[in-house]
């Protein structure tokens, strides 16, 4: 992994607006995607989802802009050096990155952002004033996430394997203390998503509340 910059402070500040955000985390194939979908739909209102950059090809039924924006090495670089990015990575041969505008858009809807990013997104985001509610999803073991990416059929051998090459330093990176507020082992689905909705269910009370209001 080639470490990623972070955007200056006074970028996130600029997107400090409503309720608080929400990063989930975790090795690729932990199973971010799947509880972020099921609280996406059962709270459609509520969560919104911050939509990333990456220069990886689409997979099979994946939305340009609303899965992710899918773009050039190129057009990514230059909005990076714009100035436009609250945080990018390199992650298994890709570029990765949540914009301001992809931040904005969602609370601009006075809804919780919701970040699918990777640890050194969550490295660069702690320096900012973002100040979301970190959140790890960890695979049971690494047997388990290697069936399960196999199984999900959306790599290459040789992409497979950097991406077990990630989680094995994800999971090492993640036992720093007071990284994450939160680290569900999501091995029984039903299991992981109550314990994600368990500790969101303050900022979800707080934004009916304020729909009220
Ligand atoms: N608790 C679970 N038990 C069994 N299979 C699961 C469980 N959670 C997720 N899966 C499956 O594991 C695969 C990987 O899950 P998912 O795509 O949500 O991971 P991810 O963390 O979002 O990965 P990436 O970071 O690569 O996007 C999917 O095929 C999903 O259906
Ligand atoms: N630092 C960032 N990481 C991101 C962002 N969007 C996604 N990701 C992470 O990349 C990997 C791989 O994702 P995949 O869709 O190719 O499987 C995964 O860990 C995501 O969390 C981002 O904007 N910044």
């Amino acid at each position: 992994m080639i470490l990623g910059r972070m955007r200056g402070a006074g970028i996130a500040r600029a997107v400090m607006q409503g309720p608080r955000p929400v990063v989930l985390s975790g090795p690729s194939g932990a199973g971010k995607s799947t509880l972020l979908k099921k609280l996406l739909k059962d709270y459609e209102n509520i969560f919104g989802f911050s939509v990333s950059h990456t220069t990886r090809q689409p997979r099979p039924g994946e939305v340009n802009g609303k899965d992710y924006h899918f773009v050039t090495r190129e057009e990514m670089q230059k909005e990076i050096d714009a100035g436009e990015f609250i945080e990018h990575a390199e992650f298994s041969g890709n570029m990765y990155g949540t914009s301001k505008g992809a931040v904005q858009a969602v609370q601009a809807q006075n809804q919780i952002c919701v970040l699918d990013i990777d640890i050194q997104g969550v490295k660069n985001i702690k320096k900012t004033e973002l100040n979301p509610i970190y959140i790890s999803v960890q695979p049971p073991s690494i047997e388990i996430l290697e069936k399960r990416l196999r199984d999900r059929k959306t790599e290459t051998e040789e992409s497979l394997q950097k991406r077990l090459t990630a989680a094995r330093v994800d999971l090492e990176l993640s036992k720093e203390p007071g990284l994450f507020d939160l680290v569900i082992i999501n091995d029984d689905l039903e299991k992981a998503y109550s314990e994600l909705k368990e500790v969101l269910l303050e900022e979800i009370k707080k934004t009916e509340e304020s729909r009220k209001s």
